[in-house]
């Protein structure tokens, strides 16, 4: 860990060849997040060593042939490394100088922030190809992180995204896909858009007979759901508008044409010192807000997907040791480090 003159602390992940995950490297991310905490330091990025892999994600050498006790040891660490990232008080940023499959991926996601290079990297949780079921809390923050529906397909499929895909992964909303909304569902003829004065007087009127007053509440409802029926594409496109006007306000990076922009990686930078300054940008967005409250904000924000893993710990280290110890996944286990030393080979 290397903490610069802004009190931004850039932790470097250096397990060579792949950084991939197994027990000490799991331990040393654990005890140098609780230094970050420690430190108060104004945030913290992630980057790797190498100047291909962000990390390979789990150590597959920690879940072929295990020895049970440090197999649960092994996932127990895990997750204590995601509830201390992903439920992290300080600003957290992944400059991915690389691959970051599966565990990777993980790590990336249980970030707020991700600067990914441009090149011939991918990322993603290709668990699902590989025959292994993502545990609830790796789903979560993949969820966190794209909207529910493409991480449903992401997880489904075991999706490696480019470098593109991860950025251009986005819903299509905004003034193109308002207009997909198509036209508003009215039953009856059409009704020429009215003002919220308009209809609040329509409504006064109404309420002045004695019967219709006992239905105000349901007449005011009616009137306002028929405004925002009827005014649905003006409603959404001004919404958007003043969401893009806001994100420009922010200088957060958004494209105009009425798209709004939910990437699996929010940008790209050329090398690794500038996915290290873009994450530096991110982070010191942060300087005029009370870091108590931003911390405390985030926490809440979180905690539904935290606490679910607090409260079911135990069960899901015994699903994992039942999974891995099942003959079949031993079995894919051994297929896959054949193919990965079989390629390595090449
Ligand atoms: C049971 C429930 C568990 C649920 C959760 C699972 C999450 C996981 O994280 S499972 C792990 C999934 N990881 C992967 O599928 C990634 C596999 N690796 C790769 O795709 C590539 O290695 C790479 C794209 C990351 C990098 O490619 P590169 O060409 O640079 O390096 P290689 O030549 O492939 O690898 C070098 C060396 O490292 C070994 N290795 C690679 N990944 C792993 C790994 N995850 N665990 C252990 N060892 C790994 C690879 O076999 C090579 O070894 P040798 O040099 O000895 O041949």
């Amino acid at each position: 860990m290397a903490v610069d003159n802004d009190g931004i602390a850039v932790v470097t992940l250096q397990r060579p060849p792949v950084n991939s995950l197994n027990l000490d490297l799991l331990q040393a991310m654990n005890n140098t997040f609780d230094d970050v905490a420690k430190n108060k330091s104004k945030g913290m990025i992630l980057t790797s060593a190498s100047p291909t892999v962000f990390s390979a994600g789990l150590d597959i050498m920690e879940m072929y042939k295990p020895d049970p006790k440090r197999l649960e040891t092994f996932w127990v660490t895990l997750q204590d490394m995601w509830l201390k990232l992903f439920g992290a008080s300080f600003p957290t940023a992944a400059a991915i100088n690389g691959h970051a499959p599966a565990g990777g991926c993980l790590i990336a996601t249980s970030c707020e922030y991700r600067v990914m290079l441009s090149g011939k990297f991918t990322i993603g949780l290709n668990e699902t190809a590989l025959g292994i079921v993502p545990p609830t809390w790796i789903q979560d923050s993949l969820r966190h992180t794209i909207p529910t529906r493409q991480a449903e397909i992401a997880l489904t499929t075991g999706k490696m995204f480019t470098v593109d895909e991860a950025l251009k992964w986005r819903t299509n909303r905004g003034a193109e896909g308002a207009a997909r909304l198509g036209p508003p569902v009215l039953e009856g003829p059409q009704m020429p858009p009215r003002s919220p004065d308009q209809i609040l007087n329509k409504t006064l009127k109404m309420c002045l007979s004695p019967k219709m007053a006992l239905d105000t509440g349901i007449i005011k409802l009616n009137a306002l759901n028929e405004y925002l029926v009827t005014e649905r594409t003006t409603i959404v496109d001004n919404a958007i508008t003043f969401g893009i006007k806001k994100c420009n306000d922010m200088d957060i990076n958004i494209q105009k044409r009425g798209r709004r922009k939910v990437g699996l990686i929010d940008e790209t930078a050329a090398d690794k010192a500038e996915a290290i300054e873009k994450c530096k940008k991110f982070i010191k967005r942060f300087d005029k807000i009370p870091s108590l409250a931003r911390g405390m904000t985030k926490q809440i924000f979180r905690q539904e997907v935290l606490q679910k893993l607090l409260t079911n710990r135990q069960a899901d280290t015994k699903q994992f040791l039942d999974l891995v110890n099942q003959p079949k996944i031993q079995q894919s286990l051994e297929l896959y480090l054949a193919m990965l030393k079989q390629k390595s080979q090449k």
